[in-house]
């Protein structure tokens, strides 16, 4: 991340000023939103809202693309009322982030039906129309959305989901309250904090000289081949469940284990996703594949990898059976992966 330096002074002591980033200006005033619930009520006065129903995000279409829009408090205050519920409802809203200028940015989801809410889920149709929009699960916009809105909507969803599946305390039973800001929930009869979760997984790209492994499972589109994924168990460290999946899944040992790069993924919850780059064994390159994991795993060449990289259009579009191999969406991390190991092997073959 490129930090750049604003035009705030802070005073450090008596005698020393120090001049701090936009971003770190804006991570601590995210942090105090966090921390003090007035300061975030008092930041939801000029925030902005994106608006869920049950857990699918408002969108606009616009061309082939959705926008997705933000309604400021007032225009939130207004199409509560119009269904009959006051501003109370919006402190519901859990924070996902703000702008440089520090106005909070937040989502609200009018649809989620909770026992232990008061408030009542609002009619789906009556709201589109209302807002000139409409509410579509993530997983079919995905490919409509610029990388700045998605990021931002997967955060937002992923908060919200585990808002609403988080509303009783596991040991006493008794409903949790949730802090203004949405990063934490107290169960009031026992004090017990909770956090949102995100379940570590690992992906490797594993290679051996000249190709690289890739597999599919049956819930894939037809074609589409990715990294080796899985949840990490617990107690173990990356670097151990990354050996632990390759040999589950194919039957390899895998070594020179590097980290490439990590990811938020809000399916099917919220995961963190580790990607590491490995490379097996000499000689040891015969896979097996585990049928209750993967349909098919293999090897493909530099060649085959680039082409498909290339490849232009939706891979959900695709109906024949003799399909070309297909890789994951730029906005996955494995894509990125793939596409970091073709660079550095055309590298590395121009430099021989
Ligand atoms: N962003 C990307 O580039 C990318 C690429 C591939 C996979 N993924 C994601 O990685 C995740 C893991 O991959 P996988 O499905 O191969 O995992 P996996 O190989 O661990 O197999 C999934 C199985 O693990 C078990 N499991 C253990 N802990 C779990 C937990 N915390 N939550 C859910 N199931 C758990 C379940 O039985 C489940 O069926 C998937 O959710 C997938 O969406 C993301
Ligand atoms: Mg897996």
């Amino acid at each position: 991340m490129s930090l750049y330096f604003g035009t705030i002074y802070r005073r450090k002591s008596f005698w020393c000023y120090r001049l701090l980033s936009t971003y770190v200006t804006r991570t601590q005033y995210l942090f105090k939103l966090k921390e003090d619930d007035e300061a975030c009520r008092e930041a939801q006065q000029t925030g902005v809202f994106y608006l869920f129903h049950d857990l699918a995000p408002l969108l606009q279409a616009s061309g082939h693309r959705y926008l997705v829009p933000q309604l400021s408090r007032a225009e939130l205050e207004g199409l509560l009322g119009k269904f009959g519920q006051d501003s109370q409802r919006i402190e519901d809203s859990v924070l996902i982030g703000c702008s440089n200028q520090h106005k909070a940015w937040f989502a609200l989801d009018l649809g989620l039906n909770s026992t232990a809410s008061k408030h009542v889920s609002l009619p789906k149709s009556e709201m589109e129309a209302e807002l000139g929009g409409s509410f579509i699960k993530l997983r079919q916009a995905l490919f409509q959305l610029n990388s700045m809105d998605s990021s931002l909507l997967f955060t937002a969803q992923a908060l919200l989901r585990w808002h609403n599946g988080h509303q009783f305390c596991s040991k006493s039973g008794q409903p949790t309250k949730k802090n203004m800001a949405g990063s934490k929930r107290v169960c009031l009869s026992n004090n017990i904090i909770y956090y949102p979760q995100m379940a570590p997984v690992v992906i490797t790209l594993v290679t051996d000289e000249a190709r690289c492994l890739l597999a599919r499972q049956s819930s894939f589109p037809k074609g589409l081949y990715s990294a080796l994924a899985g949840f990490c168990d617990i107690g173990e460290s990356v670097e151990e469940a990354v050996q632990r999946e390759v040999a589950e899944e194919v039957g390899l040992e895998v070594e020179n284990l590097q980290y490439f790069s990590s990811q938020h993924w809000p399916f099917p919850n919220s995961s963190l996703m580790i990607a590491c780059h490995a490379t097996v064994k000499p000689g040891q390159t015969e896979i097996q594949v585990n049928q209750r994991e993967l349909e098919a795993a293999a090897w493909f060449s530099l060649d085959e990898v680039a082409i498909a990289l290339m490849r232009k259009g939706s891979f959900l579009q695709q109906q024949s059976d003799a399909l070309p191999l297909l890789l994951p969406p730029k906005l996955a991390i494995a894509h990125h992966m793939i596409k970091k190991w073709v660079e550095r092997q055309t590298c590395s073959s121009l430099a021989a």
